[in-house]
């Protein structure tokens, strides 16, 4: 039984010791033993925390991680030296995926963690960083070409970098017409003067409203004519009108074949009668006097020679009175007037009494026949 009495007393002070251990067993808690715990708490933490959890470590920041390292280095006192470390240690995990990314801009960060950035070059960190990086490439990318309106955030994040200014220049310039709309219309003179020429038609072009005014005013163009159509409609009509009322009805058995018939046979005296067979001279008092009133033929001289009309009146297209306005002087004038394509000698061939001459050309005439007799 001493022997257990004595392994129970030993037993007690080694829990008791291990419960309350004095202070004398840890005697340099101090900044020496900080400065040491530290680097290889940030080794071990580097070389046992995977990536997955460096990606969640950046979130939580410096104290999430300095708790889990402090218990299982030291339990005790080296709890307010493991914050420091872990604090150290978590921005050396965001940088090196910062430093490939942007270089420039994460200079910030390096210049804090240089130390942490020495470790980095060791440790497998760029293989990493490339699938970081990646993410972050296409973002300068797309900050350089500029052309996507969406490159807002980049280029926020690109501002130290040139390139981000010309697309905003771009993307801006839609604003600033937007705003040069209202402008001109609130001062008239002095923006409308630049602004207004060629921002309005880019206006056009994205304003819905007038491009349905615009598609309304393209026909509007073409319409003009049309509106002048409107106007024409009216001679138009009057063309066919005139025909119709110059064009006389011919009665049954007066029509041009009819004509044709009729002039065919050389028996039927067309000339008029009392006439000899062969033409004869027509004085200007001559075809005065044959006019067709008072029951005398009708004549009227054509590019010299004088032709009976008195039989062709019932076959005339235009009408007895039409054909009469020539009667007794020469028609030629009113013939080429009205219709110049018309054959007269086709036509009025048959009905040839002469030619015509002057008053003293007929006197001279009878003097030589009275001579000769
Ligand atoms: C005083 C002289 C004459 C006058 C004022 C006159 C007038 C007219 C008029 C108004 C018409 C209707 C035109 C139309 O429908 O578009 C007409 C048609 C016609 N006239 Fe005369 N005319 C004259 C002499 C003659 C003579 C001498 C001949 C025969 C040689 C003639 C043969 C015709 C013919 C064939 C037509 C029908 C033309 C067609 O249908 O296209 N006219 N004339």
């Amino acid at each position: 039984m001493g022997w257990v009495g004595a392994a129970t007393v030993v037993a007690t002070t080694c829990f008791i010791l291990y419960r309350h251990p004095p202070a004398s067993w840890f005697p340099e808690p101090t900044a020496a033993d900080r400065s040491r715990p530290e680097p290889a708490s940030e080794e071990k933490e580097e070389k046992a925390a995977p990536r997955a959890a460096r990606d969640e470590e950046p979130a939580p920041s410096i104290t999430p991680e300095s708790q889990p390292t402090a218990p299982e280095d030291d339990p005790t006192e080296e709890s307010q030296t493991t914050p420091k470390a872990s604090a150290s240690s978590i921005p050396a995990l965001d940088v090196p995926s910062f430093q490939l990314n942007d270089g420039e801009t994460d200079k910030k960060s390096l210049v804090t963690q240089k130390a942490q950035q020495d470790k980095t070059p060791q440790i497998t960190i760029p293989s990493p960083e490339p699938p970081s990086t990646t993410p972050s490439a296409p973002l300068n990318i797309m900050a350089k070409p500029s052309p996507s309106p969406s490159t807002q955030p980049p280029v926020a994040k690109d501002a130290s970098l040139m390139p981000p200014p010309p697309p905003p220049s771009r993307l801006q310039p839609p604003t600033l017409q937007k705003q040069s709309r209202p402008q001109p219309q609130n001062s008239l003179s002095p923006p409308a003067g630049r602004l207004p020429p060629p921002r309005p038609s880019a206006s056009n072009t994205l304003s819905p409203p007038p491009s349905a005014a615009s598609s309304l005013r393209v026909p509007q163009g073409s319409r003009p004519a049309s509106n002048m159509n409107s106007l024409s409609p009216t001679p138009v009509t009057f063309k066919p009108i005139k025909k119709a009322s110059k064009r006389a009805v011919l009665e049954p058995g007066f029509s041009p074949l009819d004509w044709a018939a009729l002039t065919s046979n050389p028996n039927h005296k067309l000339r008029g009668a009392n006439l000899p067979p062969t033409l004869i001279k027509v004085t200007p008092s001559m075809l005065k006097s044959q006019n067709g009133r008072k029951g005398s033929d009708a004549w009227t001289s054509y590019q010299g020679k004088v032709y009976n009309i008195s039989p062709y009146l019932p076959f005339h297209p235009g009408g007895k009175g039409e054909l009469l306005r020539g009667a007794g002087k020469d028609s030629g004038k009113l013939f080429l007037e009205i219709h110049p394509w018309v054959n007269w000698d086709a036509i009025l061939g048959e009905c040839c009494v002469g030619i015509l001459v002057s008053e003293h050309e007929a006197v001279e005439t009878e003097n030589q026949l009275d001579a000769m007799d």
